[in-house]
């Protein structure tokens, strides 16, 4: 690999991806007031862009753009709209190294996985690009001899859409490509962080010939500004949003007030749990996976590891072992498979639950402190003889730390796991399968992984219950949240 990033344009076989102006009503923009703010590289902290500060002002122009895009985009069939996301998804997976070193370059997870994000961002598009030939309704045996009944479905309408930092392409597209398949308007707000991944979306957006306004990225370091425009504007019919808890209840109590339908992903605190009768091995390469998939910083990564008595000295040796042969370093210079944190504050968050957890009697059998290479580059860290007590058990660490807490019964750790706000992600194994049954069943999560660390995929209904979140994405169940029903009665 280039050993530099200082012009990232030179990395790209297509420069033109890297676009610098925000994308609003089909034109491309600077801010009235030519107003910037820097995107900056995680792993050097050099500046690798400048985009337009946006306004609420120029959010309202995007949603009234969509609004009148909508119209006729709606009018097309789910064929014509299914024909301009397949050309979408195939740019996208045309220009996949491109996109894959603009989001390394933004967001810091190595250059491979940063590819693999855009094969699952491009995924949503392909998937919901086909669904949008299936948006059913129904008829209904009358209530009187007289009356026909028939339920259509129809778009919401103009979305709103905000998105964190951690996945800059999947998040958007998880989101974009169910609501535009049935027909709605959409105006993206991107993290401020990671605004490139979004921007170069909306470059091949426009190349696969997505008409003018339907699609907007609204670039803007003025978060909560945007928030408010999208929440109060009453054009807009439904906001998406995918961030943490205390964000996603703070655009609640904001949306409430147009009773605004919401989708929310939220926070998680994911707990891994691996019973005497497991594959050790097998929940060995579940926990790598789920723990230290984009450094720990996904809202569905193992937050508490428990691991039943009989097998906890072996499973800790075995994962000590499998976490010392990785890797930290650049990920767009080196085979890495950890970058560094996305900032300081993210680094210092880790610190603290790593000191909390040892002053409260934790051991760091791996790991535990910042990584040489400085920065917010951090050692991935094992800890032994975690407890209840320590802050890692009700926080979500969003960093690469695996706590193991130690259990003895079924009973004991089906309460322990459940003992949590959020309801997102969860994974266990074992192999008896009565227990697999009752376990699987009374683990109150939203999604359940068993036998697997990794169960995202564009085919099922991400989401989570209790704190975790409103609504599903993913799946032929995606398309509702982007859907109004409507009951039609015909008297004859
Ligand atoms: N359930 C899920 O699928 C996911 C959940 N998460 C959760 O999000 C957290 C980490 O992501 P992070 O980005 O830090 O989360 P945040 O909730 O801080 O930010 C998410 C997005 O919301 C924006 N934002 C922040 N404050 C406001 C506001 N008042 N009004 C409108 N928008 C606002 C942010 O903008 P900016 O960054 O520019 O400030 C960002 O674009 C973790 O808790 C993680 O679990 C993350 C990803 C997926
Ligand atoms: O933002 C996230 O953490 C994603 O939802 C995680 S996943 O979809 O890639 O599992």
């Amino acid at each position: 690999m280039l050993d530099s990033v200082t012009n990232l344009r030179d990395l790209l076989k297509d420069p033109s991806l890297l676009a610098t102006q925000a994308y609003v009503a089909g034109e491309w923009v600077d801010a009235a007031d030519g107003a910037t703010f820097e995107v900056t590289n995680p792993a050097r902290g050099d500046v690798i862009a400048r985009v337009p500060n946006l306004t609420r002002a120029d959010a309202a122009r995007a949603i009234a753009a969509a609004a009148v895009a909508q119209k006729e985009w709606a009018a097309r069939t789910g064929k014509e709209r299914a024909a301009i996301m397949r050309k979408w998804f195939d740019l996208m997976m045309a220009n996949q190294d491109d996109l894959g070193i603009i989001l390394c370059a933004e967001m810091g997870k190595p250059l491979a996985e940063a590819k693999g994000e855009i094969a699952y961002g491009a995924s949503f598009i392909e998937w919901f690009g086909e669904e949008a030939k299936r948006v059913y309704g129904e008829t209904i045996p009358g209530h009187q001899r007289d009356k026909r009944i028939t339920v259509i479905k129809q778009p919401i309408g103009v979305v709103a859409s905000i998105t964190p930092w951690n996945f800059p392409n999947a998040m958007i597209t998880r989101k974009c490509a169910p609501a535009l398949a049935v027909g709605c308007g959409f105006v993206a707000r991107p993290a401020a962080e990671t605004p490139l991944s979004a921007l170069a979306l909306a470059v091949l957006a426009e190349r696969a010939g997505l008409p003018k306004g339907i699609f907007s990225v609204i670039t803007s370091a003025r978060a909560s500004d945007i928030g408010k425009e999208f929440c109060e504007n009453p054009i807009v019919r439904k906001l998406t949003f995918t961030g943490s808890t205390e964000v996603g209840r703070i655009l609640l109590r904001q949306a409430a007030e147009q009773v605004m339908k919401c989708s929310m992903e939220l926070g998680g605190n994911a707990p891994f749990i691996v019973f005497d009768d497991a594959d050790l091995d097998k929940a060995v390469e579940g926990a790598m996976i789920s723990k230290f998939r984009n450094n720990g910083q996904t809202c569905v990564c193992a937050n508490r590891i428990y691991v039943q008595a009989g097998v906890y000295d072996a499973f800790a040796e075995k994962l000590k072992a499998a976490v010392a042969k990785t890797s930290v370093g650049d990920g767009l210079k080196d085979s890495v498979q950890f970058g560094p944190l996305i900032n300081m504050d993210a680094l210092e968050k880790v610190e603290e639950h790593i000191a909390d957890a040892k002053a409260k009697g934790a051991k760091v059998v791996l790991g535990g402190a910042r990584h040489e290479l400085g920065g917010s580059f951090f050692q991935p860290t094992v800890l032994t003889g975690v407890t209840d007590a320590m802050a890692v058990t009700s926080e979500e660490t969003f960093g690469p730390v695996a706590p193991l807490f130690k259990f003895d019964t079924e009973e004991e750790v089906i309460a322990k796991a459940n003992d949590t706000i959020f309801g997102l992600a969860s994974y266990f194994y074992a192999r008896d399968i009565g227990r697999i049954t009752r376990v699987q069943e009374q683990l109150e999560y939203g999604m359940v992984g068993v036998n697997t660390g990794l169960i995202s995929t564009e085919v099922a209904p991400f989401g989570g219950v209790k704190q975790s979140g409103l609504g599903r994405e993913g799946s032929h169940h995606g398309m509702e949240d982007y859907l109004e029903m409507k009951y039609i009665c015909l008297s004859v």
